[in-house]
């Protein structure tokens, strides 16, 4: 497991209560020592206690030795780098699965894209789904999907492909993983999702409720399936845990840090000063601009994600922006240019003052 963060304990905890050994890498060594020594890892899932099965290290070419397979969970914009470090260390042909969820800035290439840019010759997957670290580890039941292509051998045989053999590894008591193939669907979905609940977060903040809360998981569904299709994912993916279901985790409460970032400059609190000032890995903050650059390459509408990218990185007003995003003209759902049709423009969305 490379990257010793809330997430990566959480699933090195989950392959390591299944019996098998987790060699968890940290970027700093006196968190991989603080971790060995009081068998938790205070930075990260204090409180929590860690299956003996789990060994820190913050040296790649330990934590990579003998590995059957490499699961990545630093951010998403750590990881190419992340790949070129651990390049000459990483055992030839082992399944490397992303843990973390993104597009990347830079390319807007999808981040099994990345590695495989940097990793030939690995299978390259997803385990992506509604999964906040710290349930995970206290193995509250949780299901997710384990994605990677599949070749022609592994039709014949599924249960030897990458993906089944992933899922097996973390199949236990309370994780539940189901099988895809369909990895660009899963990607698509995990990026999309972050930059939705900083959405949902922001109208929260402001004010609204519910009905909006729905609106914008409904709405954000069919910009993810949008922007899979495109890409050559399938819909039906996005309906499922990696999409639907990781959207309406995240947009359910500030647990999540994304919803949570939404919420406070909802609110009025100025970036600086979210999170108390702390820094923090919210994935759609980044990714609301690789997303939304992605889609415009594409020629996808992503209206939600445009107005999430307009507020974060272009200065626009958080009032403004949304009253315009209610304002958009009236569409078809699902979106179908044939049936669109003209009308006087609607009243703006007051926001503000809405109780
Ligand atoms: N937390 C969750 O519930 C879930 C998170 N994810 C995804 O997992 C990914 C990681 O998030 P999460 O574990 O929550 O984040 P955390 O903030 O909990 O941890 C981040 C980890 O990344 C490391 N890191 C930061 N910068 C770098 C760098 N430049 N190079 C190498 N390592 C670095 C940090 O090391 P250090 O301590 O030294 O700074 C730390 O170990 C994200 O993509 C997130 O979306 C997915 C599902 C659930
Ligand atoms: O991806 C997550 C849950 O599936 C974690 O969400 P946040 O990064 O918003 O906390």
């Amino acid at each position: 497991m490379l990257g010793a963060g809330s997430w990566g304990t959480a699933l090195a905890t989950v392959i390591a209560r299944n019996g098998h050994d987790a060699a968890l890498w940290a970027r700093r060594p006196d968190l991989a020592e603080a971790i060995n020594r009081h068998r938790e890892n205070p930075d990260y899932l204090d409180g929590f206690a860690l299956p003996d099965r789990i060994t820190a290290t913050a040296d790649l070419a330990t934590a990579l030795d003998g590995a059957k397979a490499a699961l990545l969970a630093t951010p998403s914009s750590t990881l190419r780098g992340m790949c070129q470090a651990i390049a000459p260390y990483i055992p030839e042909g082992i399944p490397i699965a992303l843990a973390c969820k993104g597009v990347e800035k830079r390319t807007g290439l999808l981040l099994s894209e990345v590695v495989s840019e940097e990793l030939p010759g690995h299978p390259v997957g997803a385990v992506s789904g509604p999964t906040f670290a710290r349930e995970t580890a206290l193995d509250h039941p949780t299901a997710a999907t384990v994605a990677f292509p599949f070749s022609y051998a592994d039709r014949l045989d599924p249960g030897r492909s990458p993906a089944a053999r992933m899922a097996l590894t973390l199949s236990g008591s309370g994780f539940r993983p189901y099988v895809s193939d369909d990895l660009v669907g899963v990607e698509v979905g995990g990026a999309v999702k972050n930059v939705i609940a900083i959405a949902c977060g922001i109208m929260s903040g402001a004010g609204f409720a519910e009905n909006t809360r729905a609106a914008l998981i409904t709405r954000g569904i069919d910009e993810m399936k949008l922007l899979a299709t495109a890409l050559g994912g399938r819909r039906e993916t996005v309906t499922g845990l990696s999409g639907a279901g990781d959207l309406t985790l995240t947009c359910s409460s500030t647990t999540s840090r994304n919803m949570s970032l939404g919420h406070q400059l909802g609110q009025g609190i100025p970036r600086p000063n979210c999170f108390d000032g702390r820094p923090t890995v919210v994935e759609g903050e980044v990714n609301a601009i690789s997303v939304t650059d992605l889609a415009r390459r594409v020629g996808v509408p992503m209206p939600i994600c445009e107005t999430v990218n307009a507020v974060l990185h272009q200065g626009a007003d958080i009032r403004q922006a949304f009253s315009a995003l209610w304002a958009r003209p009236i569409e078809a759902e699902p979106f179908a240019l044939d049936l669109s049709f003209d009308h006087p423009a609607p009243q703006t969305l007051q926001i503000g003052g809405s109780s």
